[in-house]
């Protein structure tokens, strides 16, 4: 059974429509990534999953409708959904963050710091320090690390890379690959295509509020459409960019572009 199963989402702010008939699984063990451009309704989706939002159609976790679900039902049903700017206390020590991350399961908090010091040593150097004295990589890490603590099937990441200068980036993907390791499943949002792309068993490929493509990284990049639009490139060089390593895709050309290509008919839903 799919951890989470979204069918069929529209997302409405009052009158507007901002995402329409995206459907989408993340099954244990899988990270699928949603990359699109500045409001393309990826955060919208997120939101949606744990009932922020005005939406329509079926969500799904471990099989049960959402619907009526509040934030702590769905927490102790195993989603977790990090966005920094909520999940941090600034005047709390990294230690108190954590713990109190790790609310839902007392006798096992212990474990999960551990794990969480495991992932990120960084925050068990820092770990009296303030929060908001953090630098903004390490911060993002400790909100990874707070969802953590609450020992999630499911991890929802909004944009853990932005506003992060490279080599921290490099750090964010590192321990998303360590965290890769356990059976987790991640659903990702993202700008930064390449770090989409890097990490994803699946990519799914959003403009103004719709799915333009789904698959796996390999699959897409082989795609004239998502090399150029989202790329900015052939499918050629997309796909010797991915093998030499992104850091030789030249940096004007790493930029989402947000255009819709005239005469482009949307294709490769994810179901
Ligand atoms: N609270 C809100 N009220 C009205 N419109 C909203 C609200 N939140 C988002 N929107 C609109 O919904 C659309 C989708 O926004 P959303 O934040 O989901 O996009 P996004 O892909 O996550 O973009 P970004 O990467 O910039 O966050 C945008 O047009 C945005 O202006």
């Amino acid at each position: 059974m799919s951890l989470i199963d979204v069918s069929d989402l529209a997302v409405f702010y009052g009158k507007s429509q901002v995402v329409n008939e995206v459907s989408f699984s993340v099954d244990p063990g899988e990270l699928v990534s949603i990359v699109g451009p500045n409001g393309a309704g990826k955060t919208s989706i997120l939101e949606s999953l744990v009932n922020y939002t005005d939406w329509r159609g079926d969500i799904t976790l471990k099989g049960d409708s959402i619907k009526e679900m509040s934030a702590d039902a769905l927490a102790k049903m195993g989603l977790s959904y990090c966005r920094e700017e909520e999940n941090i206390f600034p005047y709390m020590s990294v230690r108190q963050n954590l713990l109190l991350g790790g609310h839902l399961e007392q006798s096992r908090v212990k474990e999960h710091l551990e794990t969480v010091y495991e992932l990120f040593p960084i925050l068990e150097e820092r770990t009296d320090q303030r929060a908001d004295t953090l630098s903004g990589g390490q911060q993002q890490m400790l909100a990874i690390g707070i969802s953590l603590m609450s020992d999630p099937d499911l991890l929802v990441l909004d944009e853990p890379t932005l506003g992060l200068a490279p080599v921290v980036v490099d750090d964010i993907a590192e321990a998303i690959d360590r965290l890769r390791k356990r059976d987790l499943g991640i659903l990702l949002v993202e700008q930064n295509v390449n770090f989409g792309f890097k990490h994803a068993d699946r990519v799914i490929l959003m403009e103004t509020g719709e799915i333009v493509r789904s698959g796996s990284p390999a699959q897409l990049r082989e795609d004239d459409y998502v090399s150029q639009t989202f790329f900015g490139m052939s499918s050629t060089e997309a796909t010797w960019s991915a093998r030499v390593g992104i850091a030789s895709i030249p940096s004007s050309r790493r930029r989402l572009t947000a255009c819709r290509t005239v005469g482009t008919t949307p294709l490769g839903r994810d179901r």
